[in-house]
């Protein structure tokens, strides 16, 4: 049996990887926390200021965070000193907070962390390097699209689509929401759109002349996400202490 602790119990994700923890068979919610109090799943949540204690008493083999991103920060360093394995889904973390994250777990415990847990998007992101390989003469402009509650933009996974473009292609200059006199050089163009309750749509374009390409993925349900999330939570535990990548868990 794995014990598994959730922070963000009580929001979009924390609530449906809870549901996924509590039904499964070979994994026991213990707990989770918040910044309130509160409960899930018949289990207690307690607020963020006490992780510490909680952690030491409910000892959870691994802890799930989708919080933000400052508080996730100091949710894995309490993991880390509390010899919890981790899985970090939350997004926005700025490049100190990266590296606070990386000496906080390098040689402490092993985690996986992934701006997106999907399988689709895993192989959507190889998809995208394998088509900037052969493409990269092709203008690129990368589109996301969430709901109207997400607090950081671009996206993780859009980030992600990035770094991978950078390193296919060296790095370009980034354009954001074009507008006024915009004429096209050689950079990637980047758009945010935020509406509604989408769950998560990435596309990348590769425009050359009298052709396009374009690459997507749609998220219909958030348990996509909370399903990865989860098979990450299985494989993780016993793992060498460091920082892993969800395509580790998939093997690809
Ligand atoms: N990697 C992925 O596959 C994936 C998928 C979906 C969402 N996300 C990311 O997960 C994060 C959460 O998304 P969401 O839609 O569930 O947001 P949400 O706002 O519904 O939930 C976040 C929860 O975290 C709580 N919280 C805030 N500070 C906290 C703290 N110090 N400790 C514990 N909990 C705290 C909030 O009260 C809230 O309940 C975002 O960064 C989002 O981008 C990642
Ligand atoms: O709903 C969100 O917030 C999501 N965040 C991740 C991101 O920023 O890429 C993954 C998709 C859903």
């Amino acid at each position: 049996m794995i014990n598994v602790a959730v922070s963000g119990a009580l929001g979009r994700m924390g609530t449906t990887i809870g549901r996924i923890v509590d039904e499964a068979p070979d994994l026991e919610l213990v707990g989770g926390i918040d910044i309130r109090e509160g409960s899930f799943f018949g289990k207690e949540v307690v607020p963020a200021a006490r992780i510490d204690a909680f952690l030491k008493e409910k000892k959870p083999d691994v802890l799930i965070d989708f919080t933000v991103a400052a508080a996730a920060v100091e949710n894995i360093r309490a993991a880390a000193r509390n010899n919890v394995a981790l899985i970090v889904g939350t997004t926005g973390f700025s490049p100190e907070q990266r590296e606070i994250i990386r000496s906080a777990v390098e040689g402490n415990v092993p985690a996986v962390i992934s701006s997106n847990f999907s399988v689709g998007v895993n192989i959507f992101w190889k998809l995208v390097r394998e088509a900037a390989r052969e493409l990269g003469d092709y203008d690129i402009e990368v589109t996301e699209a969430h709901h109207r509650y997400k607090k950081d933009a671009p996206s993780g996974t859009a980030k992600t689509i990035l770094e991978i473009l950078d390193q296919e292609l060296g790095e370009r200059e980034k354009v954001y929401g074009r507008v006024g006199a915009a004429e096209r050089k050689n950079e990637i163009g980047v758009h945010a759109v935020r509406g509604g309750d989408i769950v998560g749509d990435h596309a990348v374009l590769f425009a050359g002349n009298f052709e396009c390409i374009e690459i997507s993925h749609r998220a219909y349900d958030r348990a996509v996400f909370a399903q990865g999330a989860v098979r990450a939570a299985r494989w993780v535990v016993g793992r060498d202490p460091r920082i892993y990548a969800m395509q580790d868990v998939l093997g690809i």
